[in-house]
């Protein structure tokens, strides 16, 4: 691999966004590396469009398309120490906390209580979209926040003139595929970090991520072999922790198609719900609003076939007016809404914590 000078990488983002070409920067967790690919021409190239190796990029719902980056020129780039940049998270506090917005989002959960009450279903991800009008921060700062903020997370910067801009640290890796083996991960369940690790959850929560991590052993078993789930434990993302179960199997061949993989799994019950169906019907009938990127997933595929994908989770859209930043949580009959809403709040500073 050949290493560049971290400041030929970020010429090469400003040169790619100056001339509306696309282009992906990333750097997977623990890593101090950043990989781009960067694509030689403007078009829209879609998943399955003769390419097996780029960046896959794809929505929550099917009206968006799965978008392909090709790594027509890859740059990496070793990152090293960054200094992260001054927040000016205070001015927009006001803005989390508008009346309306709160209001707004506890009507749509009082209303999935009553679907989650009378059984029709057992979990449901609802989310927001809080919008912050666009500061003087830059693209490329806003990533280097939070390649220096997250470094447990995925992270990246991604850009398409004809789909947008956005960035994100994602604690959740949707699948892990190299040599016939998978990796998967069910994560859910949300308090803020308060200084330890140590600490308790309560029977909503644990039943919750339990939920997520059934579903996921259920949809593997008909593509794989030896599923086994590791233990469960507490990791943090940020300023929040959440349960984890790690997930390992063998593919039953190494021919299998990735897309057949992932559509066993996207939108998995941490992003959606249960039963996947009706949860999704749920979300597109109420959210009242239009997820576009968010909880879909996105992350390199080679040409041997392995892939790396991750949730696009703790991301936000960024266009010429705004700062879009998607937040959501798990809610199941035992929800309490005003807690619900917290829980969305808490979420949102990782992001407000980079502009
Ligand atoms: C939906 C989000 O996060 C997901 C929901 C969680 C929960 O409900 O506790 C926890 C982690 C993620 O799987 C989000 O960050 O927007």
């Amino acid at each position: 691999m050949n290493l560049q000078p971290a400041d030929k990488l970020w010429e090469a983002v400003a040169a790619a966004l100056k001339n509306e070409l696309p282009f992906v920067v990333f750097s997977p967790p623990e890593s101090t590396r950043v990989t781009g690919y960067f694509q030689k021409d403007g078009k829209l190239v879609k998943a399955n469009d003769d390419h097996s190796s780029g960046f896959l990029f794809a929505p929550f719902s099917e009206d968006y398309p799965v978008v392909l980056i090709p790594s027509d020129s890859i740059v990496h780039a070793e990152i090293g120490d960054l200094t992260p940049p001054e927040s000016t998270k205070d001015q927009v506090q006001d803005i989390i906390g508008e009346d309306n917005t709160r209001k707004k989002h506890i009507t749509l959960l009082s209303e999935a209580l009553r679907s989650l009450k009378s059984g029709k279903l057992d979990k449901v991800v609802l989310s927001r979209k809080l919008l912050i009008p666009r500061s003087e921060r830059d693209i490329i700062s806003v990533f280097k926040g939070l390649l220096s903020r997250y470094p447990t997370a995925f992270r990246y910067l991604w850009h398409h003139p004809e789909v947008g801009t956005w960035v994100g640290a994602t604690p959740e890796t949707l699948v892990k595929i190299e040599e016939g083996m998978l990796e998967t991960m069910s994560l859910a369940g949300t308090q803020p970090y308060r200084g330890s690790m140590d600490v308790s959850w309560g029977p909503k929560e644990k039943e919750e991520q339990a939920m997520v991590t059934r579903s996921i052993l259920n949809r593997l078993y008909p593509h794989c072999l030896h599923v086994q789930a590791g233990d469960t434990r507490t990791v943090k993302a940020g300023k929040l922790l959440h349960l984890l179960t790690p997930v390992k199997a063998v593919l039953t061949s190494q021919e299998l198609p990735l897309e057949e993989i992932v559509a066993a799994l996207h939108p998995t019950p941490a992003v959606c719900g249960l039963p996947r169906k009706k949860a999704k019907k749920f979300i597109l009938e109420h959210e009242g609003y239009d997820r576009k990127y968010y909880t879909g997933y996105l992350g390199p595929l080679s040409k041997q076939g392995s892939a790396e994908l991750y949730v696009n989770l703790r991301c936000m859209e960024i266009t010429d007016e705004a700062f879009s930043i998607y937040v959501g949580g798990g809610i199941t009959k035992d929800s309490d809404p005003d807690a619900e809403w917290e829980e969305t709040v808490n979420k949102s500073k990782t992001m407000l914590a980079v502009l």
